[in-house]
């Protein structure tokens, strides 16, 4: 689909690359030639990441910081220590932290641990690549994993959508900002991708038969299926890629249209078809 070459003169910064929809995307990267710094909390996450074929594939390319995002000296010092090897070209804002809880039932403590590094977290990055960028007079890009869940709220997960709705309006205001700068922001949107923690943490089965999981999200997706993270990596490389030079302050929803059900048609789109061809047969 892409020029091997695409993001040869990339250097890219993914936070949460130990993750999987971050592990993804390094190796997507990396195929395509550019050069990959994962960060995480988790020494032992970002190894493994290291260690996974896709990745260990192109180990001369990949590197791996553990970095706490929520604390903004660590952050700054990780950045120092990226750029004493050379200037990145992109910052992935891809770690987040979320968990389903009844809101009125938060602590502070539980709030701030979705807020520190989902929202505060990729604003430090974001701060500490943009201005190293400006002062070096530098193009940079940053690319910002939202959820089309910011989009419509949801119930359940309030501080996450809070802190995806800020980047979002992080990736607006920083593109008319930073725009003349040589800085360009993008976004993407995701739905339902079946990953490890997203299933740990979003439906986590109450027992007692309720395993919890994603069996039966998919049939409520207007295109039937849950996202692969092959095509959220290829977006990811398209709008970091020579041919997106145009494209900054645009959040790209990639969920099989699923945030769009909210029509007041719910009701129709379960109707058989014999429902359908009697309505238009009394008509
Ligand atoms: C919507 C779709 C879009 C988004 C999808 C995704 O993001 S998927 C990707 C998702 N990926 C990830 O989430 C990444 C992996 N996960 C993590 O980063 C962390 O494990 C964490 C955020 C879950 C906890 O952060 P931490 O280590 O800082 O936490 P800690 O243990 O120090 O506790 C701090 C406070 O939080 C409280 N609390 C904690 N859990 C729960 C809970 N389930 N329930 C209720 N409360 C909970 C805990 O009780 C304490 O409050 P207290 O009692 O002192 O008042
Ligand atoms: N999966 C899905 O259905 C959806 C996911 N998304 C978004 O996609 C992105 C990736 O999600 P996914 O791969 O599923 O989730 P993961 O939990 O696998 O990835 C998130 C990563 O963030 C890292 N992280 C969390 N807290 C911190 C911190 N304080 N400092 C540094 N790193 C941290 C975690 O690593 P560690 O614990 O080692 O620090 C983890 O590897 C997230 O932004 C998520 O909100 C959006 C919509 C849907």
């Amino acid at each position: 689909m892409f020029r091997d070459d695409l993001l040869r003169d990339e250097r890219i910064l993914v936070t949460g690359g130990g993750g999987d929809l971050g592990r993804a995307m390094a190796a997507r990267f990396l195929d395509l030639g550019a050069s990959v710094v994962l960060c995480g909390r988790s020494p032992e996450r970002l190894d493994a990441a290291l260690a996974a074929p896709a990745i260990a594939r192109h180990a001369e390319r990949a590197t791996a910081l553990p970095c706490d995002l929520r604390d903004p000296a660590a952050v700054a010092a990780m950045m120092e220590r990226i750029w004493q090897d050379g200037p990145l070209t992109v910052l992935v804002n891809n770690a987040a932290a979320n968990f389903i809880a009844q809101t009125e039932r938060l602590s502070a403590r539980a709030a701030d641990a979705i807020l520190g590094p989902s929202l505060h977290g990729a604003l430090y990055a974001t701060l500490e690549a943009g201005r190293r960028w400006i002062d070096a007079g530098d193009r940079g890009t940053v690319l910002s994993i939202l959820s089309t869940s910011a989009r419509t709220g949801r119930a359940f997960t309030a501080p996450s959508e809070m802190a995806k709705a800020g980047l979002e309006a992080m990736t607006k205001s920083l593109a008319v900002e930073w725009g003349p700068k040589g800085i360009r922001m993008v976004a993407i949107a995701p739905g339902a991708f079946e990953t490890e923690t997203a299933a740990r943490q979003l439906r986590p089965g109450a027992g007692d038969g309720d395993e919890g999981g994603f069996a039966g999200l998919a049939e409520w997706i207007p295109d039937g299926r849950l996202g692969r993270t092959d095509e959220l990596a290829d977006l990811a490389a398209f709008l970091l890629s020579g041919p997106a030079a145009h494209i900054t302050g645009e959040t790209i929803a990639i969920d099989g249209g699923a945030h769009l059900r909210s029509s007041g048609a719910e009701d129709l789109l379960r109707w058989p078809q014999e429902k359908w061809d009697a309505v238009r047969q009394r008509r």
